[in-house]
């Protein structure tokens, strides 16, 4: 069975963090494994407390999977602390991790930031130069280049300019950006593509980011190649969205079960490609 690591932060709401990461890893047929880096307490109205942990327990729940279970795909999501960020990237060089994906998760939807100041330097020189592929929102591509983003010709500029500090693949998501469509840029260091899906009128937004950055994940862990695993990530959020769950008093969260309850063409397929890819995996064992 293909094995995902989520390298996050709780969240005590169920939307984001490793909860959203768990359960899109569960929902696409992968074997979730998680390192807690935070705890936060936090609802559909926002984070009221964050908990960090200690940079070598982090590190030592990292060890502790990649030595025994073994990693076919990892991702990041809240790291917190600039030590955090340190001992991650030292535990995903020895253990050779190739597909990480950087989700560089700074400031929850609320406002509440999820990573200090003095880390995004930390960010920026050690994890992107190891990620496979980073995946940032708007505001973190405008932290990370320290300028403006305001059109789809600035992400896929933005798009390049990020792959040049390091990353190997870049995914501009544009869910901050207005228009009837919400349009992602991806650029894999030679060419420059564009994801659209019509832009859904609601406020169940919570844990977009996570969701999709953890879908890539479980794509790419089950050896699907880059462009198609990003398209089927983005198939997957965008039926989360528009299953969204008016949980709470503010941004409630996706529906990580959507794919299932739809039964349409996004279902068949995505459940399509899983069932062809399940059999060929048997039929390996
Ligand atoms: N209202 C929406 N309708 C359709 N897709 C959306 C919507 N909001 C976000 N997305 C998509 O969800 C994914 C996550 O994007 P985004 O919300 O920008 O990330 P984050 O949660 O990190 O801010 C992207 O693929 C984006 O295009
Ligand atoms: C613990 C934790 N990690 C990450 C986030 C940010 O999640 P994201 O998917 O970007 O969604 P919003 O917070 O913007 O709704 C989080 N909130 N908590």
């Amino acid at each position: 069975m293909p094995r995902a690591l989520t390298i996050a932060g709780s969240d005590s709401g169920g939307g984001a963090g490793i909860q959203a990461d768990l359960k899109t890893f569960q929902m696409l047929g992968v074997f979730g494994m998680s390192a807690l880096t935070a705890v936060t307490a936090q609802n559909t109205m926002g984070v009221q407390g964050i908990h960090d942990l200690p940079p070598d327990f982090v590190r030592q729940q990292i060890d502790s999977v990649a030595s025994d279970i073994g990693i076919d795909a990892a991702k990041t999501g809240m790291l917190s602390q600039p030590e955090i960020i340190e001992a991650v990237v030292a535990a995903m060089k020895e253990h050779h991790i190739e597909k990480l994906v950087v989700d560089p998760v700074m400031v929850a939807k609320g406002g509440a930031r999820l990573l200090v100041p003095a880390a995004e330097r930390v960010l920026r020189e050690q994890l992107l130069p190891i990620a496979y592929v980073v995946t940032p929102n708007i505001p973190e591509a405008e932290a990370l280049l320290l300028r403006r983003i305001e059109t789809v010709d600035d992400m896929r500029d933005a798009a390049k300019r990020i792959c040049d500090m390091g990353a190997q693949r870049v995914i501009i998501k544009g869910g901050h950006l207005p228009g009837g469509s919400s349009i992602d840029i991806l650029y894999d260091g030679t060419n420059v593509d564009e994801l659209h899906a019509d832009r859904i009128d609601t406020k169940n937004t919570h844990g977009t980011g996570c969701t999709f950055s953890s879908a890539l994940t479980a794509w790419l862990a089950r050896g699907v190649e880059f462009t198609m695993a990003v398209g089927r990530a983005k198939q997957f959020i965008t039926a989360a969205i528009a299953g969204g769950i008016s949980l709470g008093h503010g941004h409630g969260p996706t529906n990580h079960w959507a794919l299932m309850e739809q039964q349409d063409t996004v279902t068949k397929q995505i459940w399509g490609h899983m069932d062809g890819e399940l059999h060929e995996v048997n039929g390996n064992q």
